[in-house]
């Protein structure tokens, strides 16, 4: 009989079946293997935003990725699972542990365009595809403070039909995550990496989540070896002013925490985070950043974003977040 506390001798972990979701599971599975030293065995679970063609603002957004998953690993269909951490809801799931946040990716995100061309290269006009309304909201911003026009069209599927629309020749350009790109090999199709000064990416973007069940300490511990003490206290920061936002993961909010280096000399990191709501025209945008020490506890990370939350939430934020409710 096995000890409820024990390691089984092969780990099942869950995944969707995208090619994403194949990507990253397949590199955090050898990471475990190493880790650990017992097998991992895939095991493909289907969630409601592989099989809807709504678009995941209508759907909801939030946890549309996630739930079947979590339902395994609450029934003990698998021990573990690998979320992109910017598709996770921000509320703590019950009977359930974010065991592990390791090294974030490269967290901006990328234009793929016709004729290798950049964002401030494509015509008037241009018309773009995402359906992700951070990002309409942030490339309209743009487009307009450079007295451009340019004509988001909602989009949805994998990374290949994305990109596909640009071949086909139907839109000049879309724009994804860089690290979803990264982990299927196709950076190189990347025209621009575009700055975070023009596009905040969602609070935990490039960042994946190792989960498991409460219960389960041993594995939960085993795991934690995996955790980057950095990209944990940045996503808390991010992903706690998108919860004090009270904004879903389809609302238009971006936010990104990084170190900033306080002088030459004194090598002095703090925490710099920074947070952007806007409508999805770009007309109207609360931008602002907020700058403190690295937090030392998960508790210290949540604070500053709670505290950029407040002083976007009286600059008009609110205001600014319709979509939320779609
Ligand atoms: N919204 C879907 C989604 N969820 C996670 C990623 C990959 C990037 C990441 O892990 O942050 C993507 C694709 C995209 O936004 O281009």
């Amino acid at each position: 009989m096995t000890s409820p506390t024990a390691l089984p001798t092969a780990l099942k972990l869950g995944t969707r079946r995208s090619a994403l979701a194949m990507a990253q599971s397949g590199q955090v599975a050898e990471q475990v293997r190493q880790l650990i030293g017992r097998s991992v065995e895939l095991v493909e679970i289907t969630t409601y935003g592989d099989t809807s063609r709504e678009h995941l603002a209508q759907i909801g957004g939030t946890g549309v990725f996630v739930s079947a998953l979590r339902d395994a690993l609450l029934a003990g269909k698998i021990d573990l699972a690998v979320h992109s951490l910017k598709d996770l809801p921000t509320a703590d799931a019950e009977g359930l542990t974010l065991a592990a946040i390791p090294v974030r990716e490269d967290p901006r995100d990328a234009l793929v365009a016709r004729d290798g061309l950049s964002f401030e290269q494509l015509p008037d006009g241009a018309r773009i595809g995402t359906g992700s309304p951070r990002r309409m909201a942030q490339l309209n911003h743009w487009a307009r403070s450079m007295g451009r026009a340019i004509e988001t069209v909602p989009i949805r599927g994998n990374v290949d039909t994305r990109i596909g629309y640009v071949a086909s020749g139907d839109l000049h350009a879309v724009v994804l995550a860089a690290a979803g790109l990264n982990r299927l090999g196709r950076l190189g199709e990347a025209t621009q990496l575009i700055p975070t000064d023009a596009l905040l990416p969602a609070p935990g973007q490039g960042a994946l989540a190792i989960e498991c069940a409460a219960h389960n300490v041993v594995l939960a511990d085993a795991l934690a070896e995996l955790d980057d003490p950095f990209t944990r206290a940045a996503v808390t920061a991010e992903r706690s002013l998108l919860a004090a936002l009270e904004a879903g993961c389809s609302a238009p909010v971006g936010a990104l925490a990084e170190p900033h280096f306080q002088g030459a000399a004194e090598r002095v990191t703090e925490l710099r985070l920074r947070g952007v709501v806007g409508t999805t025209d770009g007309v109207e945008l609360v931008q602002m950043s907020i700058t403190g020490p690295t937090p030392a506890t998960r508790t210290e990370a949540a604070a500053l974003g709670r505290e950029l939350a407040d002083e976007m939430l009286a600059k008009g934020a609110a205001g600014l977040m319709g979509e939320r409710d779609l």
